[in-house]
C-alpha cells in the first residue's frame, strides 16, 4: 500500500466556462507538512474546496487513504478525518476557549455519551487545548481572545476532531510578529502527528517553517520542492515578480 495521503489526478473545475483548476496532479504523503503558495487567482482556495467536498470538480479525482472524495458530501469527507479552516471564524464568542473545543470535538461522540453526564474533560479536548498553548485560558469567553489566540482555538477545534488531514488557509494573515512564531511552532507540532496542507502567501514565513512548496498557478501546478527550489526558479520569480513590479515588491524575496 502506498504512503500516500491524498492523490490528486487530473483535477478541473470550470465556472462558467472558466478554468479556476486546469489539470491539478498533486500528492501528499501522510504526514508530511506542505504548503501551497501562487499569487492570487491561482486556485488554492478552489483546490482546497474540491478536497473538503464545497465544489464539484468537473473532471478529475481526489483520493485520500485509498477513498474516492469527489462525489461525497462536506460532512462525508470531514467524518473519513478531512478537517479544514475557513477564512472566515467558526468560534462561538460567547462560549469558553473549553466549551468551543469541546463541541467541536463532541461530533465523533455518539449521541448517547452526549446525553450522559461527563466528568472532567475528553482526552481530545486536553490535548488539543495543550497543542495549542491555551490551557490557561480554558475558561475565558473566546470573544475576548487576541486575532492570533483566536486562529489557534480554530486550529485546535479542528485537532479535537482528530482528522488525519488538516487544511489551513491563511493562517498567519493579520498577526503579529511573535504570533506568526507561535503559529509556526504549532504547526510543526500539529504536523507530527497530522497530515497539513497550508494555504500561505508570506515567503519569511515559508522560509523559516516550510520544508516541501507547491507552486499553483492559474489553475496548474507550476513546480514543487523545497523552498529554495522554489525560489530559484525562474518561472516562479516572473509570477511574482511579474506582480511585483505592479507593487507587491516583497512577494519572493
Ligand atoms: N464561485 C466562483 N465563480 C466564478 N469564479 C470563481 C468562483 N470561485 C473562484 N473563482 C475564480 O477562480 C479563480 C481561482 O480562485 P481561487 O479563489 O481558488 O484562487 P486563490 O488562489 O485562492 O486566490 P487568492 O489568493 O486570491 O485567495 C479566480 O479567478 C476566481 O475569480
Amino acid at each position: 500500500m502506498s504512503d500516500n495521503l491524498l492523490e490528486i489526478r487530473g483535477l478541473q473545475v470550470a465556472f462558467d466556462g472558466f478554468r479556476a483548476l486546469d489539470g491539478v496532479d498533486l500528492t501528499v504523503g501522510a504526514g508530511e507538512l506542505r504548503f501551497l503558495i501562487g499569487p492570487n487567482g491561482a486556485g488554492k482556495t478552489t483546490l482546497i474546496d474540491v478536497i473538503t467536498g464545497l465544489t464539484r470538480p468537473t473532471a478529475g479525482s481526489v483520493r485520500f487513504g485509498g477513498q474516492e472524495l469527489v462525489g461525497r458530501r462536506e460532512h462525508q469527507i470531514v467524518r473519513l478525518g478531512v478537517g479544514r479552516t475557513f477564512q472566515t471564524s467558526v468560534v462561538f464568542e460567547e462560549l469558553t476557549v473549553l466549551e468551543n473545543l469541546d463541541l467541536a470535538a463532541s461530533f465523533r461522540r455518539p449521541l448517547w455519551s452526549l446525553l450522559r453526564s461527563r466528568r472532567g474533560v475528553p482526552e481530545t479536548v486536553d490535548k488539543a487545548l495543550e497543542t495549542t498553548g491555551l490551557t490557561a485560558l480554558a475558561g475565558s469567553r473566546a470573544g475576548v481572545l487576541s486575532h492570533g489566540q483566536r486562529q489557534w482555538l480554530e486550529i485546535g477545534m479542528l485537532i479535537a476532531q482528530e482528522p488525519r488531514l488538516l487544511l489551513l488557509d491563511e493562517p498567519v494573515a493579520g498577526m503579529a510578529q511573535d504570533e506568526r512564531a507561535r503559529t509556526g511552532e504549532l504547526l510543526t507540532q500539529v504536523a507530527r502527528d497530522h497530515t497539513v496542507i497550508v494555504v500561505e502567501h508570506d515567503m519569511e514565513f515559508l522560509r523559516r517553517y516550510a520544508s516541501q512548496v507547491t507552486v499553483l498557478h492559474e489553475g496548474r501546478v507550476l513546480t514543487e520542492g523545497s523552498v529554495e527550489q522554489v525560489r530559484a526558479d525562474p518561472r516562479v520569480q516572473e509570477i511574482y515578480l511579474g506582480r511585483a513590479r505592479e507593487g507587491a515588491e516583497d512577494a519572493v524575496r
